[in-house]
């Protein structure tokens, strides 16, 4: 099995005056800002210097695993030697897609789907159409709630309505190898993370991504569901044809304040081609939602056809 990041340190809890064990950064280096994890030492501080997180590991990836067939970019790039958004005329890539982004680098709010500038194209580095392909920007934590939910993610700074946080990465899987494992999870009791995006072309055929962050993923696979989120995914697309879930956030985020993003979707996508949901996985079809917003729907987001 791989093995996520396992350099952790005791540091003394100031609130609690707890042993805190805390690994500054899960991504080992691969983010541009560290992804800290912490939780309780129950046991006190021991006198092994590196315990392991109490999570399964993982190992850590920031883009998408996929097949490498489909790894090829699959529309041909612009010509552009300055950011494409400066002048979205002349752009071949802002003209046949319009642009989801501010010169800022912002989601719009009438967002349409994603396509960023990819690697066939000549623009630089700093195009403000390519945001997702660069990764995380603000520093975030995973930590263990006190609750059922498990571990969560918090943020470490205050961040923008607007500004991308994170992909949710993992390995892209077909659906009779989803369903493989989701029947696998069952009987270990262990948490679902397989999502499965939901794409719906004109001639109302139904095109299915399904993301699996258990084995392969990044810090997204830790993010809580909320009915009242402050995360909302959308679909984008940068060297691939295959989707990306990138989450973005929908209102001001405060230092400290949980990440959440509906599991159904329905508060996030606000185009029509698209839907989403993070498939459960109770005994009885359905896990009580511990989001504690005042328009909980009471379970968390359902899909029974996994
Ligand atoms: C994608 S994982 C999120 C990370 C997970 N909390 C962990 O400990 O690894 C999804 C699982 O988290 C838990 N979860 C997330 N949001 C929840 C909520 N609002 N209420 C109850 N459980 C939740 C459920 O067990 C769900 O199957």
């Amino acid at each position: 099995m791989p093995k996520s990041c396992d350099h952790s340190q005791i540091e003394l809890d100031a609130s609690t005056g707890m042993s805190l064990v805390v690994i500054q950064d899960l991504s080992g280096g691969k983010e541009n800002v560290p992804v800290r994890a912490e939780w309780h030492d129950a046991d006190g501080i021991q006198s092994n210097a590196s315990p392991s997180p109490p999570f399964r590991a993982f190992q850590y990836i920031t883009r998408n695993l996929i097949p490498p067939q489909a790894a090829e970019p699959f529309y041909d790039g612009c010509t552009c030697q300055h950011s494409c958004l400066d002048m979205p005329s002349a752009c071949a890539c802002t003209t046949t897609h319009a642009p989801a982004y501010t010169q800022m680098g912002f989601l719009k709010l009438e967002t349409p789907p994603i396509y960023e500038c990819n690697s066939n194209c000549t623009c630089p580095r700093t195009c403000s159409n390519r945001v997702v392909q660069h990764g995380l920007k603000a520093p975030l934590c995973v930590f263990k709630h006190d609750s059922n939910k498990g571990w969560g993610v918090r943020a470490l700074s205050v961040i923008l309505a607007g500004a991308f946080v994170t992909e949710y990465a993992g390995e892209v899987i077909g659906t009779k190898e989803a369903e493989r494992r989701w029947i696998e999870m069952k009987k270990t009791g262990s948490s679902n993370y397989i999502l499965c995006l939901r794409e719906y072309g004109p001639d109302g055929q139904v095109y299915r991504t399904n993301i699996d962050p258990l084995r392969f993923g990044n810090v997204a696979r830790f993010i809580s569901h909320s009915c009242s989120p402050n995360l909302g995914m959308h679909i984008a697309r940068i060297d691939s044809i295959v989707p990306s879930a990138a989450l973005f956030v929908l209102r001001d985020i405060q230092p400290g304040e949980e990440l959440t993003f509906d599991y159904g979707g329905s508060a996030s996508l606000n185009w029509a081609e698209s839907g989403d949901g993070v498939i459960e996985n109770a005994h009885d079809g359905r896990i009580e939602c511990l989001c504690g917003s005042s328009n909980c729907r009471g379970y968390l987001p359902y899909d029974p056809a996994l």
